[in-house]
């Protein structure tokens, strides 16, 4: 089938990539000239695992192409998917003007019947906003034409994004028309082989259903940063209550994990949206205002420890181990590095940090300073550091050697913002070691 999708960030190439994996004709089109031009030149503009592969291949074999011709793309496919940005706005809003713009678009240049499927994250009625958008526009044009609007949401993750999309929990469509949903169905169809994972419903749930999706999650995870301060106060171990209400299966083991607060380009930002949401309805949004201030709070956790430990933080060098907002991806959007590295800096320290891929996002985003220095490895991050902040859970940190980095360190201080290592063995490895949530163990004396 012949599908274009606008936008080729996270959601919009992994999509476009998948769909032609499995045989589909995909246009990609996007207003940024320097990604169309890099795309076409065989680079994929983001870190995501897998998906270099995908592309390469797939535009080899002449399923997926790239362009910034608008017109180019309405022309081609049955189906026009929206996966553009939709930033929160001032008030904490989502800001539709990129989404709006593609409706336009495609009511500009529409000469036949198109499917609009909306994949952005949306509020609840903007399928009713981009249908008037679009009707505005065709009406203009003296044209009469028939149109449908779907909202098909997107639930992959970042670092694991083609598994999810290839091997999808469910697959989510919001529609009014049969015919539609019928078409959605056989353009789904080779991810949904061994037993039906499509959602069928009405358009206004399929939006509402994204954003509970996102909220429960971000939910899961206030709850156990909050679980982790109580156990700091009252002597508890938050990862043996982690396992220990993760056993029963109505809570389940996934995303429990405590830690120095959820980032990334979705959480923070739909949990606003649905709060935004909320209130503009007349509803007071309590349990996502206290997610969202115990997301704060977190945030700011492993420089409360800092702080608590040292006291004055001027002129200290803190190493930092991850800077992007969860493992195997570039993406610092949101990330708990940033509000731990702001905090450092605002105290008169110097970061001395490695990730393993995100340190060209780093220097894109604070450019060259005096008191964040670039490491090669993390070795190198911990030499002569006062501590030493692990934020992000890379395989790679997992496993040191905790003699050597005991020995470049200037002190063996470490803040584990994601409770990877064993409080018991680093106490035995020499270090004084604080973690989310858990107790302190002596180290054992040099
Ligand atoms: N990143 C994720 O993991 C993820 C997962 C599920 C859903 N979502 C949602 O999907 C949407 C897209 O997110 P993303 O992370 O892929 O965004 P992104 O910022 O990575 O990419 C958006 C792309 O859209 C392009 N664009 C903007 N206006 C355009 C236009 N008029 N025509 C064509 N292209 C245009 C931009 O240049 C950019 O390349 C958001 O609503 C997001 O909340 C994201
Ligand atoms: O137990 C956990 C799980 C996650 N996190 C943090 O939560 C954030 C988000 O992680 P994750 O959900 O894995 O990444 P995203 O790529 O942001 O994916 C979320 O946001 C996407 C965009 O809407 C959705 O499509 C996905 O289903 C949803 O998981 C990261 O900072 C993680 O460190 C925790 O602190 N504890």
């Amino acid at each position: 089938m012949k599908v274009t999708i606008f936008g080729s960030g996270y959601v919009g190439l992994v999509t476009g990539a998948c769909l032609a994996e499995v045989g589909n004709d995909v246009l990609c089109v996007d207003v940024d000239e320097r990604k169309i031009d890099l795309l076409k030149a065989g680079g994929v503009p983001i870190y995501e695992p897998g998906l270099e592969e995908m592309v390469r291949k797939n535009t080899a074999a002449g399923r997926l192409s790239f362009t910034t011709d608008v017109a180019a793309g309405v022309a081609h496919g049955l189906f026009q998917f929206i996966a553009v940005g939709t930033p929160p706005d001032e008030d904490g809003s989502a800001d539709l003007q990129y989404v709006l713009a593609v409706a336009r678009s495609i009511g500009e240049h529409m000469e036949d019947y198109r499917i609009v499927v909306d994949k952005s994250t949306v509020p609840v009625g903007t399928a009713d906003k981009v249908r008037q958008a679009l009707a505005g526009v065709l009406e203009s044009r003296g044209r009469n034409l028939e149109f449908d609007v779907v909202s098909n949401p997107e639930f992959l993750k970042e670092g694991a994004a083609i598994d999810d999309f290839m091997r999808p929990d469910r697959i989510v469509v919001g529609t009014d028309n049969p015919r539609t949903a019928e078409l959605l169905r056989v353009l789904y169809g080779p991810f949904n082989r061994n037993h039906d994972r499509l959602v069928m419903m009405d358009i206004r749930s399929a939006e509402l259903t994204k954003y509970a999706a996102n909220a429960m999650l971000a939910t899961k995870i206030s709850f156990m940063n909050e679980m982790s301060a109580l156990a700091e106060k009252l002597g508890a171990d938050v990862e043996a209550v982690r396992r220990g209400i993760g056993a029963d299966p109505r809570i389940g083991y996934h995303f429990i994990y405590p830690g120095c607060g959820y980032g990334g380009s979705c959480f923070p930002k739909d949990v606003k949206a649905l709060i935004h949401t909320g209130r503009s309805v007349g509803h007071a949004p309590a349990v996502l205002e206290a997610v969202e201030a115990v997301n704060d709070r977190q945030k700011a956790v492993l420089h409360d420890k800092l702080k608590a430990h040292f006291g004055d933080l001027a002129g200290r060098t803190i190493a930092v181990w991850g800077l992007a907002f969860k493992p195997n991806t570039d993406d610092m959007r949101e990330a708990p590095s940033r509000v731990l590295m702001e905090a450092l800096w605002a105290d008169g320290a110097t970061v001395r940090a490695h990730d393993p891929v995100a340190m060209e996002e780093c220097e894109r985003i604070y450019g060259e300073r005096p008191d964040l220095v670039l490491c090669a490895t993390p070795e190198e991050a911990a030499e002569g550091a006062d501590a030493l902040a692990l934020v992000t859970e890379w395989n790679l940190f997992r496993s040191p050697d905790f003699q050597a980095l005991r020995e470049i360190m200037k002190s063996p201080v470490v803040f584990d913002g994601r409770n990877v290592y064993d409080p018991q063995r680093m106490a035995d490895e020499g270090f004084i070691y604080h973690a989310i949530g858990r107790p302190e163990v002596n180290p054992r004396p040099a």
